[in-house]
């Protein structure tokens, strides 16, 4: 070994022992964090947001603002878990982009619990089985997740975080090559993802849409001839070669899921608010819905409608705004929408999302 790089190696370790120093020195401020306060939610969504953001605007570099937030989330995980290791129930089977969301969200010393459907993560949390769920809302290319939506309506859980993750889809196999595929298992929703990628890479080959991207590796695993479109994740929990990434049509495909908890978030500094609400049914009532958040300057992030289930052609409208109930814009204007909506629930008050 050369002089340069030996001496170089041991400046590294001497860095190691001060950072794990430092670390436990963290752990056991954290420790006397929980102490202070008795085991009463230790986990705090907002303090989370405002540490990861204070990291990330003094970063001086050379590494990037999403890898000293990433470090810093593992790290606060871990801190975490010295007082109680946080139960995450998300959508199974373990492998699916469910799972990713939760563990980027809570980090890796976090306990995900895989569930057959979203109406069972949310039933978990509910129960007090676990102590957050985390679910899809939204996908960029595909739109809203209905179900999630239908369920938020009568839930007792509160929004308490949201995280947002890019889907990059992967071909995998068993057997190392591209040649002799016959069947690509997926979702369907994975398989219109790829669409234009399978039509030219892998034309004629049969594509059989399964439950989730996860079930598709898990069949790929046993078939020599089928190989199955999943995340990156799937191919080291089933065994799986990876042949080819991020054959996405759209290179920008995102979801954003929400973190459910029994509990939603105190005001962090840039926050969200989740509602739900109906308009009653005559001419420009919906119109007037809008009218409090434009008149207190509160700026809306998403409307989205769905059929309200109870009577034909009604709907309840799901909207996000920019701040936090306890802040005077947002207070106001849901004091105003008491009286002007038929059906008002706030669905939670949460950080933006940090990574
Ligand atoms: C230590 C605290 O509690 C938890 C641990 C945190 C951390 O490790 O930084 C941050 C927020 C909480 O989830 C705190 O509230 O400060």
């Amino acid at each position: 070994m050369s002089d340069a790089l030996q001496t170089l190696r041991q400046r590294i370790d001497a860095v190691d022992d001060e950072l794990l120093r430092l670390l436990a020195q963290r752990a056991r401020l954290a420790q006397e964090v929980g102490r202070l306060k008795q085991g009463n939610l230790f986990y705090r969504p907002e303090r989370e947001a405002q540490v990861l953001r204070r990291i990330k605007a003094a970063n001086p570099g050379p590494l990037s603002d999403e890898a000293v937030a990433r470090l810093f989330r593992e790290i606060m995980s871990a801190c975490l878990a010295l007082e109680q290791p946080l139960r995450v129930a998300y959508l199974g089977p373990p492998g699916t982009f469910s799972q990713a969301a939760a563990v980027k969200h809570f980090g890796h010393a976090a306990q995900t619990v895989d569930c057959p459907s979203i109406d069972d993560v949310f039933r978990q949390a509910e129960a007090g089985m676990v102590d957050y769920a985390v679910v899809p809302v939204e996908n960029s290319t595909e739109g809203a997740i209905g179900r999630t939506l239908d369920l938020l309506l009568d839930t007792s859980l509160k929004i308490c975080g949201e995280t947002v993750v890019r889907v990059h889809q992967c071909l995998l196999r068993r057997e190392p090559v591209r040649e002799g595929i016959e069947r690509i298992y997926s979702h369907p929703q994975s398989l219109a993802q790829c669409h234009e990628w399978l039509n030219q890479h892998l034309p004629g080959v049969a594509r059989v849409p399964v439950s989730s991207n996860a079930e598709a590796a898990r069949l790929a695993a046993a078939e020599p001839q089928a190989a199955a479109i999943a995340g990156e994740m799937a191919a080291e929990i089933y065994g799986l070669t990876l042949l080819e990434r991020n054959i996405e049509d759209d290179p920008n495909n995102t979801t954003r899921f929400l973190v459910l908890g029994r509990h939603d978030a105190a005001p962090s500094g840039q926050d969200k608010t989740s509602l739900v609400m109906s308009a009653p049914n005559r001419p420009g009532a919906v119109y007037e819905l809008l009218g409090p958040f434009a008149r207190h300057g509160v700026s809306m992030t998403k409307l989205e409608s769905r059929p309200s289930g109870t009577a034909l052609w009604d709907y309840v409208f799901y909207v996000d705004v920019e701040g936090h109930r306890e802040e005077e814009p947002v207070a106001r204007s849901l004091s105003e929408l008491k009286n002007l909506a038929s059906l008002l629930k706030v669905l939670g008050s949460y950080p933006v999302a940090v990574l």
